[in-house]
């Protein structure tokens, strides 16, 4: 049959993203993927002329929201090791748990993951983890976007790991009809040596592929580094052009003299991870002095052992909150910034520029929040407020992505919710069973 698109109408606002303007009572139409046009219900169409229409009564559209640094199969882990510093939470939790995962596992744990992001209104996602062909399964099936990269470390992965995280990267970037994009993902310059780190830049200029990296996450980990390598990780990497690269930088919390002027100049994307970095005890970003330098800021939740959901709507108050409690100033990050670093941003540090804002001619990824939902609350005298600063994810009402419907009423129509429940909680479990 010939698709007709999609009219979705009576959306009470519209939150482009790219400006501030805040459109009312408006109708926007999909047609082959893409936004086809945006303008007030006093014109709109006869709903004979489309193959599905949605009543947004009451329901205000934003830009899908952008997760640009997680780990999905973490998922596994919720719970599992809370209240400890970054290298021993990784070292005597995380790792023995992980070294027992198995490919199955990690679909599971990534399915998980991804049916928590849909339904709290996430259309695309940045992950580091293992076995993403199956993670890539995952992606497929659900009709989410995402950026995949196999992680390395080296004492683990050595060349042939390297070797097949580029096999991946060139056999899935652009699949599920173009949702799957991929990169390079050297674990941390703790985790990997020079020589490691300068091969792994040089095949993503060969291949035209970017790079994400854990990068000055605590100050632990950048004082060792500084011992045994006498500059600071940021300094060492760019002495072999590594931010030659286009660049995902995870967490960039701590900084040496020197470093935010490299970040500058050589362009490099961050994933602020609030919550993460607030849960681990790693402290707080600077973002206020990378977005005065005009760095790209946008926001990751991590894996969810260390958040412990994947809910961006409160991991962007998280990142609000931060700098205003830490500056002593109020006025700091607006809802108008965490909805940019949530959206725009987060479509430049994946490199989805088609993405990321309500525009014609861009690609239909749309989410739809229910004003009228508990956790929405009243009085509304500013939505986007509301939105940020009072409810949760659960106000999440229509998810679409690619120009397909994906959650409707808040439920999903792509994956099965109680298998999901189920595979992930035996799995869970039997792990941690393993490990008593
Ligand atoms: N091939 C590697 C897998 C690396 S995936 C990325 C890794 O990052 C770990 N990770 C998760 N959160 C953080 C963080 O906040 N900082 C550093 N590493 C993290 C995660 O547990 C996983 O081991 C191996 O054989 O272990
Ligand atoms: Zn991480």
């Amino acid at each position: 049959m010939f698709e007709l698109g999609i009219l979705i109408k009576n959306i009470l606002e519209i939150y482009p993203a790219d400006k501030a303007e805040v459109l009312k009572d408006q109708y926007l139409i999909i047609e082959d993927k893409k936004i086809k046009k945006i303008a007030s219900m006093e014109s709109c169409p006869s709903e004979k002329e489309f193959s599905e229409q949605i009543d947004a009564e009451g329901k205000i559209l934003l830009p899908g929201l952008i997760n640009t640094h997680t780990h999905s199969a973490m998922t596994l882990m919720r719970g599992y090791a809370d209240d400890m510093p970054l290298q021993k939470w990784l070292q005597n939790k995380i790792w023995p748990f992980e070294a027992k995962l198995s490919e199955d596992d990690i679909y599971w744990g990534t399915a998980l993951g991804v049916l928590e992001m849909l339904k709290s209104g996430t259309t695309a996602f940045a992950d580091m983890y293992f076995a993403m062909d199956r993670a890539a399964e995952v992606v497929a099936k659900s009709g989410i976007r995402a950026v995949l990269a196999e992680g390395l470390i080296e004492a683990n992965d050595g060349e042939e790991g390297l070797e097949n995280s580029l096999n991946f990267a060139l056999e899935y970037n652009n699949t599920a009809e173009g949702r799957i994009t991929t990169m390079l993902a050297p674990h941390a310059p703790y985790t990997c040596s020079r020589a490691y780190l300068a091969k792994i830049t040089e095949l993503a200029a060969d291949n035209n592929l970017a790079v994400h990296i854990h990068l000055s996450e605590t100050k632990a980990e950048v004082e060792d580094f500084i011992n045994k390598h006498s500059v600071s990780p940021i300094k060492f990497l760019d002495e072999f052009n590594f931010f030659e690269n286009h660049i995902l930088a995870a967490h960039v919390v701590h900084l040496e003299p020197g470093d935010l002027k490299i970040l500058k100049n050589d362009n490099v994307n961050i994933a602020h991870n609030p919550v993460s970095n607030a849960k681990l005890g790693s402290g707080i970003a600077p973002i206020i002095d990378y977005l005065a330098a005009d760095i790209n800021v946008s926001l990751g939740t991590d894996g969810v052992s260390s958040n412990n959901n994947l809910d961006l709507i409160t991991e962007a108050r998280m990142a609000a909150y931060l700098q205003k409690v830490n500056n002593y100033d109020p006025s700091l990050i607006d809802t108008q910034q965490l909805l940019k670093m949530l959206t725009i941003n987060g479509a430049q540090t994946l490199n989805l520029s088609q993405t990321g804002m309500i525009k014609e001619g861009k690609k239909a990824d749309l989410i739809l929040i229910d004003t009228q939902s508990n956790s929405f609350s009243y009085p509304h005298h500013n939505n986007l407020s509301n939105l940020f600063y009072a409810a949760d994810s659960r106000v999440v009402d229509t998810v679409i992505i690619d120009g397909k419907i994906i959650v409707e009423a808040g439920e999903i129509k792509t994956l099965d919710q109680e298998k999901i429940y189920y595979e992930a909680e035996k799995r869970a479990k039997r792990i941690a069973d393993k490990l008593k």
